[in-house]
């Protein structure tokens, strides 16, 4: 975010474990009120960064900075964490012995009893989670945990939340609540967040900007748009969506996403024919697979109107086949 004051910083954070680095020489910036999604698949280093940010874990060279101020090794502490950056783990960490609304009201324990009782009553509304106010944490289903958490970070209105795969364990209708509490967040607390995650739906949709992550290093770091667009490498074009490859006679590597394809009645206007393999239904389009003697391109129809065996003309705009660098 341009202009925006800086809040957190990792400069040069490199570690290891068992003599095999995890993390190389990470450089992240986050300013007030951005959403830092850091994208990777499993084992990538994700959890480890988030780990280092909120100082849980030392690095083994690197600093991490709030408000441009070098934060002390985790180990020179009693208590680890920063009282302005909350980490929600993967565990979640919640008192089991302590109902929902006791979990919750437990980070409000400096307010007085009437301001505690009413913000437990918001934030158990904003999460949804009044039918368990009265359950045992560890009585919870996952995605009540995550939420009773997440209620829990809300309550103390940190300036950086990092949130670790936050929409882990929940199904369609809680992710929909759950949503709604982290729009709230951004929108009206403000609060910046660096959240990791290694599904691209969830980095598109809630970054301000996505630093992707593979084998501990940071590969691209861009706008959502950026990324999906310009991605840097064959490896982010196909971790972000779907993917077709065009060979051309450049040597070029091309790509094209496959909402970018059109059907067209007219031979003549076509860039590309062959014949229908394959037809699936996603919900909300259908996925049509063709092939000719090339190779394969895939496509989306918001109707189901075509047949498998049936000849296809297809067709796309010069500037939505890009190529890799
Ligand atoms: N305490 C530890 N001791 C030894 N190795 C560890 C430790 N924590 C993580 N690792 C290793 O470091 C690598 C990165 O782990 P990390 O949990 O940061 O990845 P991740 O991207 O968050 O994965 P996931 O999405 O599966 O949670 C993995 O190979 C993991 O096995």
């Amino acid at each position: 975010m341009a202009g925006s004051k800086r809040v957190l910083q990792a400069e040069g954070i490199t570690k290891s474990y068992d003599e095999t680095e995890v993390l190389s020489a990470i450089d992240l910036e986050l300013s007030e009120g951005e959403w830092l999604g850091i994208l990777g698949e499993s084992g990538s280093g994700k959890s480890t960064l988030l780990r280092i940010l909120g100082r849980f874990t030392d690095a083994d060279a690197g600093k991490v900075l709030f408000r441009k101020k070098e934060l002390p090794p985790v180990r020179n502490e009693l208590i680890p964490g920063h009282e302005a950056i909350r980490l929600i783990h993967q565990e979640f960490e919640l008192f089991p012995n302590q109902t929902v609304a006791e979990n919750i009201s437990y980070a409000l324990r400096f307010y007085n009893p009437q301001y505690r009782l009413e913000k437990v009553t918001e934030l158990l509304e904003i999460t949804g989670l009044g039918y368990v106010r009265h359950k045992k944490a560890k009585l919870l289903s996952g995605g009540e945990k995550q939420r009773t958490a997440i209620a829990r970070s809300l309550a103390e209105e940190p300036l950086v939340l990092l949130l670790d795969e936050p929409f882990a364990h929940l199904d369609n209708h809680n992710r929909r609540v759950l949503a709604d509490a982290i729009e709230l967040l951004r929108t009206q607390k403000k609060t910046a967040c660096v959240f990791v995650t290694h599904e691209a739906g969830d980095a598109l949709a809630w970054s301000d900007r996505i630093a992707v992550l593979r084998n501990g290093r940071i590969i691209q770091i861009g706008t959502p748009e950026e990324v999906y667009n310009q991605p840097a490498n064959s490896y982010v074009a196909e971790l972000t969506g779907d993917i077709n490859w065009l060979n051309k006679t450049d040597g070029k590597q091309y790509f094209i996403r496959p909402e970018k394809i059109k059907r067209t009645q007219f031979p003549e206007k076509s860039k590309w024919h062959g014949t229908v393999e394959t037809i699936r239904f996603h919900g909300n389009h259908w996925e049509i697979r063709c092939r000719n003697q090339e190779g394969y391109l895939s496509f989306y129809r918001n109707r189901n109107d075509m047949n498998v065996g049936e000849e296809v003309f297809l067709t796309y705009g010069a500037r939505d086949l890009r190529h890799i660098q």
